[in-house]
């Protein structure tokens, strides 16, 4: 395996066109980065995700961005429920349709659950990093958690306010962002790539 690749430059371009995503890759990155501009700012349209993993999916958004001639910053993430057979999954957002209605959303996973006894689910966030010349450096982080009903809390955004992280007694949507920046599958992928290519 070749060594990682460093980010050396000064201005990241954030491949995302999801608000609540965009703000806490900033936040996560904020110390080793100087400028941040996002996607849509940049007039880049948003790619199909037509990959089977989320990893896969986050390299084709890095990727697509990247060849603008920046290096991008691309996040696939999810919630990934055991019972409903790894749904949502990579289709998190489209479960929302394109209103992105998650109240709806989440609806569909408490039905999904119904006489269900497990409860279990966990984020994934990978990372991808790419630079215009297609190099790619790729990441994966976790955050284990159960699903509580009724959803609970006004912050974060998608599914946080039915995700209780084990061991804590609330959920991502009541937690102060600050916290769950401490636990979450996000920072847990942003540790591994701030520890292979930022510092
Ligand atoms: O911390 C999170 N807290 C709650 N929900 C979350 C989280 N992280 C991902 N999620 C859910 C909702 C999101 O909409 C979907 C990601 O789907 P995903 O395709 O990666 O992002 P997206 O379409 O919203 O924006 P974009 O692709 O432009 O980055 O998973
Ligand atoms: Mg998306």
């Amino acid at each position: 395996m070749s060594a990682p690749r460093r980010f050396t430059g000064d201005t990241l371009v954030i491949a995302s066109h999801n608000k609540g995503k965009v703000r806490e890759i900033a936040d996560l990155l904020g110390p080793y980065v100087a400028t941040f501009t996002a996607a849509g700012e940049l007039g880049l349209p948003e790619p199909e995700e037509t990959g089977t993993t989320f990893i896969a999916n986050a390299e084709l958004k890095a990727k697509a961005a990247a060849a603008a001639g920046h290096v991008a910053l691309a996040d696939d993430s999810g919630l990934v429920v055991p019972a409903l057979n790894g749904d949502p999954g990579i289709y998190s957002a489209r479960w929302a349709g394109p209103a992105k209605d998650f109240a709806m959303a989440m609806r569909k996973v408490e039905d999904g659950l119904a006489g269900k006894a497990d409860r279990s689910a966990y984020f994934v966030c990978a990372l991808s990093l790419a630079w215009p010349d297609g190099h790619v450096e790729t990441v994966e982080g976790r955050c284990h958690g159960t699903l509580v009903w009724p959803p609970r809390g006004p912050h974060g955004f998608g599914y946080d306010p039915m995700f209780l992280p084990d061991a804590h007694e609330l959920t991502f949507g009541e937690m102060d962002p600050a916290r769950k920046h401490e636990m979450s599958h996000r920072a847990d992928a942003f540790r591994q790539l701030v520890e292979r290519c930022f510092r």
